[in-house]
């Protein structure tokens, strides 16, 4: 039984949050809403700090909670790495010291990652003597997550880790958190309400709204859904893994392959071989009936129209299925008259902007 399943009720005076989520094991699920959806509940009551009515918190093989059982594991009896908006560290202690202050409850039997595998991973060695103090936000939190993640946890529970950097800050973690979700195995739920950061890492997504779980599934599929609000967001994007199988030395272009086909993109430091996730935001998605010929847009690929709707005024978002892969475009309502489209249309879609998630 290598999955995730939640199920219960948190009540407070003028608030309910309500769940029954079954996810996988591994990847990075993020939970997602607007302040007050019950993100953060949510989490906390994976982690036991606060206690679910009708409750079922279980963690692979691990029963944390089974109210019909009997069963409440107390929050530090719990096999968890639980990183905070502010990284929490002990002032007076140095990273290094930080760093084992969390091992000492864990028992060396059952360590799968070491303390140097965590600090490796986080890129904190050169940090190691180092005071909270003197260092960036962004590497306290990188220091948080190691020491988090060196207590080998069997899921790791993140409350909007990087809320509180700057742009370039994030920036710089993401990779770190990438390069987890790649390298471990250990399911990491994620809380956010940036659909930027959420794009850039999540793997599976779970829509919440006024304590309600509104929908669940693949980040790329949930983003693009016409039925849910974040395909309306005025930076609506959809998201391409992308695998580099060749390289045009002459024009440093890159070809990415994914299920619909292929895309072209310019840039010297991708690899062969390579995962390079794509951000496409519908703005940057033109329609055409035929396949367009002399253009300077490299990337044109065969669709079809899943669905439309209303956009704002006088625009129509148009959901598009690449064999497989979802795309968003946002058009003018003349042009969807135009075209003449409808659910089932062959289209090709022209991708004016690419940006690379990093
Ligand atoms: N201890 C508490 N007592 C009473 N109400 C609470 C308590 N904790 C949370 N709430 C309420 O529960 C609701 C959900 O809060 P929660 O922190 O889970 O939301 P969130 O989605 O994480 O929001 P944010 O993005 O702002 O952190 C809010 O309306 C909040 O006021």
């Amino acid at each position: 039984m290598n999955s995730l399943f939640f199920k219960g009720k948190v009540s407070y005076p003028d608030y309910e949050l309500n769940f029954d989520l079954s996810l996988p094991g591994s990847g990075i699920t993020a939970l997602f809403g607007a302040s007050g959806a019950g993100k953060s509940t949510l989490l906390r009551a994976v982690a036991g700090l606060v206690k679910p009515a009708d409750g079922i918190i279980r963690v692979k093989e691990e029963t944390w909670q089974h109210d019909n059982e009997k069963i409440f594991i107390p929050t530090y009896k719990r096999s968890l790495g639980f990183v905070f908006q502010d990284a929490r560290l002990f002032s007076h202690l140095n990273v290094a010291d930080n760093l084992l202050f969390g091992m000492k409850r864990i028992k060396t039997a059952r360590k799968n990652i070491s303390l140097e595998k965590a600090i490796d991973l986080l890129g904190i060695g050169h940090l190691t003597d180092r005071m909270p103090d003197t260092l960036s936000g962004g590497e306290k939190q990188r220091v948080s997550i190691a020491r988090a993640l060196a207590t080998d946890p069997e899921i790791m529970l993140m409350d909007e880790p990087l809320a509180a950097l700057d742009m370039k800050r994030k920036s710089e973690i993401l990779p770190y958190l990438q390069r987890l979700n790649d390298e471990l195995h250990i399911p990491i739920l994620y809380v956010s309400h940036a659909l930027d950061e959420v794009s850039a890492l999540a793997d599976l997504l779970v829509l919440l709204e006024k304590g309600k779980v509104v929908a669940s599934g693949k980040t790329g599929e949930m983003l693009t859904r016409l039925d849910l609000p974040l395909a309306f967001y005025d930076t609506a994007s959809a998201i391409i893994d992308g695998k580099v199988i060749a390289k045009d030395p002459e024009f440093c272009l890159n070809t990415l392959s994914f299920s619909g086909g292929f895309i072209q993109l310019p840039g010297e430091r991708f690899k062969p071989g390579q995962t390079v996730r794509l951000r496409i935001q519908a703005r940057d998605v033109s329609l055409a009936t035929e396949k367009p010929a002399n253009t300077s847009i490299l990337n044109i690929l065969e669709t079809t129209v899943v669905n439309l709707s209303n956009d704002s005024e006088g625009e129509v978002m148009v959901e598009l299925d690449a064999k497989g892969t979802r795309l968003l475009s946002r058009i003018t309502s003349k042009s969807a008259s135009l075209l003449k489209l409808v659910k089932g249309k062959p289209i090709y879609a022209q991708v004016k902007g690419i940006a690379v998630i990093e």
